[in-house]
């Protein structure tokens, strides 16, 4: 069976949210998807001063895990425009599967938070591709057959890059229906391309 592993992190549970659709998304095409967030790295006062919220239900990931799927679906909240530290700690460490090309081949796909619509979507699921295609992923996006994205009718994150949702300045947004519908699409097309790629 196709084996898909969403990876994410999350600080106050939207991208978490979204890891949850795409892997639900994975497992309606048939595959066996697994969500995992990867360690934090902030230090603790940071931590509780900002008012982290972490999914515990979650296991937290490691480097070994990566080589055991077919597909790895990323996803960060935004800092700066580009992927959260604790993302880019994690695929820093993963220059042994790099070195030996374990991860050549397999498909990957990337989705982002941001607080604001024009707060760097684009740019941070760009910089998290850019991770992948240096490891040899066959990146999957969102097209434009999740047709949802289209339109002005309301407030939507969603790109041909791939699946976003946009949190608010005070984080009260959570992802909506439109939003978690394209989490699920592109869970749903990453494992039908793995499906296909690896039988
Ligand atoms: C240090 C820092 C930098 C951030 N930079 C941006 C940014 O460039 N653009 C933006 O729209 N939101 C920015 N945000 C807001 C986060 O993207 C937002 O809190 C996140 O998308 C919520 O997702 P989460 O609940 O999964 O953590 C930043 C937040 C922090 C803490």
């Amino acid at each position: 069976m196709t084996k898909v592993l969403v990876l994410y992190y999350s600080s106050y549970g939207h991208t978490a949210k979204m890891a949850d659709a795409a892997a639900e998304g994975a497992r309606s095409a048939g595959a066996e998807a697994d969500v995992m967030r990867v360690p934090e790295t902030v230090p603790a006062d940071i931590v509780e001063a900002a008012g982290f919220n972490y999914d515990d239900n979650h296991k937290v990931a490691s480097i070994e895990d990566l080589a055991g799927y077919d597909a790895i679906i990323v996803g960060s909240p935004t800092r700066y425009g580009r992927m959260a530290s604790q993302m880019a700690a994690f695929w820093d460490a993963t220059g042994p599967l790099w070195m030996e090309g374990k991860l050549i081949g397999k498909v990957g796909a990337a989705f982002t938070s941001t607080a604001s619509q024009h707060g760097g979507q684009e740019t941070t699921l760009f910089s998290t591709i850019t991770n992948l295609l240096h490891h040899g992923l066959v990146i999957v996006g969102l097209p434009y057959s999740f047709q949802d994205q289209m339109g002005v009718d309301e407030v939507k994150g969603g790109a041909p890059y791939g699946a976003t949702t946009i949190a608010g300045g005070d984080g009260s947004r959570m992802p909506s229906q439109t939003e978690l519908d394209g989490a699920r699409f592109q869970g749903k097309l990453v494992a039908e391309t793995a499906q296909k790629l690896h039988g």
